[in-house]
């Protein structure tokens, strides 16, 4: 028998055997995030659906921190996938409306949600595997970095256009913002220091790089990239369908959600307290760091996107942004 309970912003659902399904509702009724868990194997899948971009507003934000701690709460659980239901885009970063003409209030709120995000993903004591379908600009990027693993598509998907002018698809991934006339916060690029090393982070920081998969891979940005083309004869991994959530199910034989999936089986056999200790040798520092200049971060940040010449640039790249939308 399957139950539900309901609370103002979780929804479980327990269904059968040992399988746990929530989502985290958002204001206007979507399910920003659905999560999957599965205690048998010890793995819980983190799905966002936020579209048409997956970009990330203080609701979004809020919605991930809180899945991520549902399945934190669950001691059976030691691994989640990081995944998207856009098959092109993981998340297009920062939603770019709540940054032009932002409300007062709103503003710090906001990014406190992202600082926490970084906290909480970073720090998380679950490994996270980052299955990357899709584009990763920016704050999508950062989100990637932030996990354990990273998995990015190496973009061989479908393609547009059809016969032999097929238009391949190529995601990339990568710290843009210089490019939208802004700054990645410091502990943002930081990250990217960390990820990459400090010349490739430097100059790409510098340029706004969005590397292809190939290159991304090449700087260890990425720790693997997989095709998704589905195999005719599909190959079926027990436990992965079941993991999938509904609006997803179809993913069941791509093999870059199932390299996700061995990656995430992997990271819950190892033995969780070592796994644990050796994430907080290189990463507490940071943790400790951030939290000590989270108020500092928030002035700066919000002092910096209020000035009129940022706020006339993000206007402008937003109007740019929604006039290439409207020509497809
Ligand atoms: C010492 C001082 C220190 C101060 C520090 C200050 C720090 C300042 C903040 C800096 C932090 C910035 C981090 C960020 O993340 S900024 C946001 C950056 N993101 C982007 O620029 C991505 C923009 N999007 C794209 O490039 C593309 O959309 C895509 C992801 C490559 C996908 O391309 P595709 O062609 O498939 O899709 P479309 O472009 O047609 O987009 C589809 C719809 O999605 C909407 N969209 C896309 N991105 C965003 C976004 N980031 N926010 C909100 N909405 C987005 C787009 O408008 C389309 O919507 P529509 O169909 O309704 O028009």
């Amino acid at each position: 028998m399957n139950t539900v309970i309901r609370s103002q912003l979780l929804r479980f659902s327990v269904g059968r055997g040992q399988q746990f399904r929530f989502s985290t509702a958002a204001a206007n009724g979507n399910d920003l995030v659905i999560g999957t868990v599965d205690e048998t194997l010890g793995i819980a899948m983190l799905t966002m659906n936020r579209p048409p971009a997956n970009s990330l507003s203080l609701e979004m934000n809020e919605a991930i921190c809180t899945s991520l701690k549902t399945m934190e709460s669950n001691p059976k659980i030691q691994s989640v996938i990081l995944s998207s239901s856009n098959p092109k885009i993981f998340s297009a970063g920062l939603d770019v409306s709540e940054l032009v003409s932002p409300h007062p209030d709103r503003l710090p709120k906001f990014w406190n949600s992202l600082q926490q995000l970084y906290l909480d993903l970073y720090g998380s004591r679950l490994a996270v595997v980052a299955a990357i379908q899709g584009h990763a600009p920016a704050a999508g990027c950062f989100l990637a970095m932030a996990c354990d693993y990273r998995i990015m598509s190496s973009g061989d998907i479908g393609g547009e256009g059809g016969g032999d002018m097929k238009k391949r698809f190529v995601p990339t991934i990568g710290l843009n913002e210089t490019q939208l006339g802004i700054a990645a916060p410091p502990w943002m690029g930081q990250l990217l220091v960390r990820t990459i090393g400090f010349r490739q982070a430097e100059l790409a920081l510098a340029m706004g790089t969005l590397f292809p998969p190939d290159r991304a891979l090449s700087i260890g940005l990425v720790d693997a990239i997989e095709s998704e083309q589905h195999g005719a004869e599909s190959t079926i991994i027990e436990g992965l369908s079941e993991l999938l959530p509904s609006i997803s199910k179809d993913q069941a034989s791509n093999p870059l959600m199932q390299k996700a999936f061995k990656q995430a089986t992997t990271f819950a056999k190892i033995p969780p307290h070592a796994r644990v200790a050796s994430k907080l040798v290189t990463r507490q520092s940071h943790i400790h760091d951030m939290i000590a200049t989270r108020d500092e971060d928030t002035a700066h940040f919000c002092g910096f996107v209020t000035q009129e010449a940022v706020q006339k640039n993000l206007i402008a790249y937003v109007e740019a942004m929604k006039s290439k939308s409207k020509k497809k």
